[in-house]
């Protein structure tokens, strides 16, 4: 099976990302974790560029041992020696030079003739190869270079004895038919083009990127260049991770392979977007948060049946350990079960429709149902007493210059009729109490009341706790909810219902006076 030369530019195009600022020990660590990942090729920077950058790839250089170290350089003299100086202690030395060959580059950047590019290219090839035991030449701008003349420099840069013909699609203009066919052509009119190794370059402008990339595989090239999470110029590079997992999930379609240890490729993400301040969007293919995890109930249950129905390669093999069943409003009971199982909760069927009517409340209200606010809801029933009253619907009214009226409609669970009360309150929950009073009729002196929030964030649940006391008898309820409000109708409502469920004990001579339930 071929293999494919994986040439990683994250610390050097990924670098020219705007914003993105890498120093030398940053560039060390990352060039190190790329050298763990077995990228073939770690393009550390443009040694002309500073005096910082050619000190970050000479440092890379002195550090990395399993992959070539390359630096970029213009087609000039001075970039080259720079090049040399940085790389001379390299493992590997790799010399990446370019010159721009499109029509537009020519006339408006360079200001020089098709032939004076073609020598400009020559030479510097020549002035390279004194030192360097492998030099690349990127035509720049070869998506948009007349296919004649970009034959033509290809053939003068073999023949200056470079290693490496390198064809960018600098502006991402291409499509990955338009892109294959560059490769195509040069296979049948360049001499000597099977005595180097051709290599794509692309850039994401138009999202082809990485099609793009898979393109030039099929029409044969030998080197693909990328960067972890497709950072770089613009709309980024093609994303060597996603290459990679393509080239991996088809194999019996693309039939080659890489030296990459795909293990690495999540860490290998984490750090580069850690380094680079460059966030990884969720839903970015591979390494993106969301790219191995289902909300969906549908989905889920599909993939707790069997991991395939939704998943095309496995979270393992990327370096994951387990793909993810999200909680939220689109999850079904079978992921619901599943995940409160697995936190030490399993349920009858009839505890978990009635605690998935509760989380179906709660995701409505809340991005992602964490661990915590699972277990919060699981608590509060099982430590809620059987129901006499349930809450059906909470509305309650405020205004600085009104009085708090909160209205609220309560099911009697023995015969199922709604009561529907409102009262006025000197606060909003003294409002609330006051309503849940007149509709069961219990008189309780409310001696506690705590709030606190049992998870982070804005949308956190907040759990109330309240101790209520009548004739002796001393009851507590708790109630959870993203509104304390709520939170607190439900925790008052659970303590009476343990004062009515006491007092019918009571009745029966079953127990204790002034015991705390
Ligand atoms: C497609 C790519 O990503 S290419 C890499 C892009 N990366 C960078 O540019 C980052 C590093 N660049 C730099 O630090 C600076 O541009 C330097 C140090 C290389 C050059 O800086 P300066 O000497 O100030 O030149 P400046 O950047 O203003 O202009 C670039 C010059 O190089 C010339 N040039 C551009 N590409 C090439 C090339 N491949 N070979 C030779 N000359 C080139 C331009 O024609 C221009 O020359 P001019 O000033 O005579 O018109
Ligand atoms: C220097 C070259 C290879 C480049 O980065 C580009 O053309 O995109």
């Amino acid at each position: 099976m071929r293999t494919i030369y994986i040439f990683d530019t994250t610390l050097r195009d990924g670098e020219q990302s705007p914003g993105v600022n890498l120093s030398a020990s940053e560039k060390v660590e990352i060039a190190t974790q790329l050298e763990r990942l077995g990228v073939n090729v770690i393009e550390a920077g443009f040694a002309a560029s500073s005096p910082g950058d050619l000190q970050a790839v000479r440092e890379v250089a002195k550090t990395v041992k399993n992959s070539s170290v390359c630096s970029l350089s213009r087609s000039v003299q001075g970039d080259i020696d720079q090049a040399w100086e940085a790389l001379q202690a390299a493992e590997s030395p790799y010399l990446h030079i370019f010159l721009a060959t499109s029509p537009i580059h020519r006339q408006y950047k360079l200001r020089m003739s098709k032939e004076q590019v073609l020598e400009r290219a020559e030479e510097a090839i020549r002035y390279a190869k004194r030192f360097f035991p492998v030099v690349e030449f990127s035509a720049e701008d070869a998506g948009r270079t007349e296919i004649d003349f970009l034959c033509e420099v290809a053939d003068r840069a073999i023949q200056a004895g470079a290693d490496v013909i390198n064809l960018p699609d600098t502006v991402g203009y291409l499509t990955p038919e338009e892109y294959a066919n560059i490769f195509v052509e040069l296979r049948k009119r360049v001499p000597n083009v099977d005595r180097v190794r051709l290599s794509a370059h692309c850039h994401d402008d138009l999202g082809m990127a990485v099609a793009n990339s898979l393109a030039a595989i099929q029409a044969g090239v030998e080197q693909v260049e990328g960067t972890i999470n497709g950072i770089g110029e613009r709309a980024g590079n093609a994303a060597i991770e996603e290459i990679a997992m393509a080239i991996k999930t088809r194999e019996s379609l693309y039939q080659v392979q890489t030296t990459l240890n795909l293990k690495e490729i999540d860490r290998t993400s984490r750090l580069v977007s850690k380094l680079t301040g460059m966030f990884v969007p969720g839903n970015k293919a591979v390494v993106g948060a969301n790219a191995f995890a289902h909300e969906a109930g549908i989905h889920q249950d599909g993939v707790l049946k069997h991991k395939s129905t939704y998943e095309i390669m496995t979270p393992e093999t990327i370096g994951l350990t387990e793909s993810r069943l999200i909680l939220g409003k689109h999850s079904g009971r079978h992921a619901f079960r599943d995940k409160l199982t697995q936190l030490g909760y399993p349920q009858s069927d009839e505890q978990i429709n009635v605690l998935f009517a509760r989380f179906k409340e709660l995701a409505d209200r809340k991005k992602e149902i964490t661990d915590d606010d699972l277990i919060a809801l699981v608590e509060e029933k099982l430590g809620e007493a059987s129901e006499v009253y349930t809450l059906e619907s909470i509305h309650i009214s405020y205004g600085s210059h009104s009085l708090p009226t909160a209205s609220l409609r309560i099911r009697h669970q023995s015969h199922g009729k709604l009561l529907e009360e409102a009262a006025c309150g000197n606060g909003s929950v003294d409002a609330i109490f006051k309503t849940i009073d007149r509709i069961t009729g219990e008189k309780a002196e409310l001696v506690d009341y705590r709030i606190h929030s049992v998870t982070q964030g804005k949308d956190a649940l907040g759990e109330v706790h309240v101790r209520l006391e009548q004739n002796e008898i001393s009851v507590r309820g708790r109630g959870v909810s993203t509104d304390v409000l709520e939170a607190s109708a439900r925790a008052y409502l659970d303590a009476v219902n343990r004062l009515v469920k006491r007092k019918e004990a009571d009745q029966k001579g079953e127990l204790q006076k002034k015991v705390t339930v």
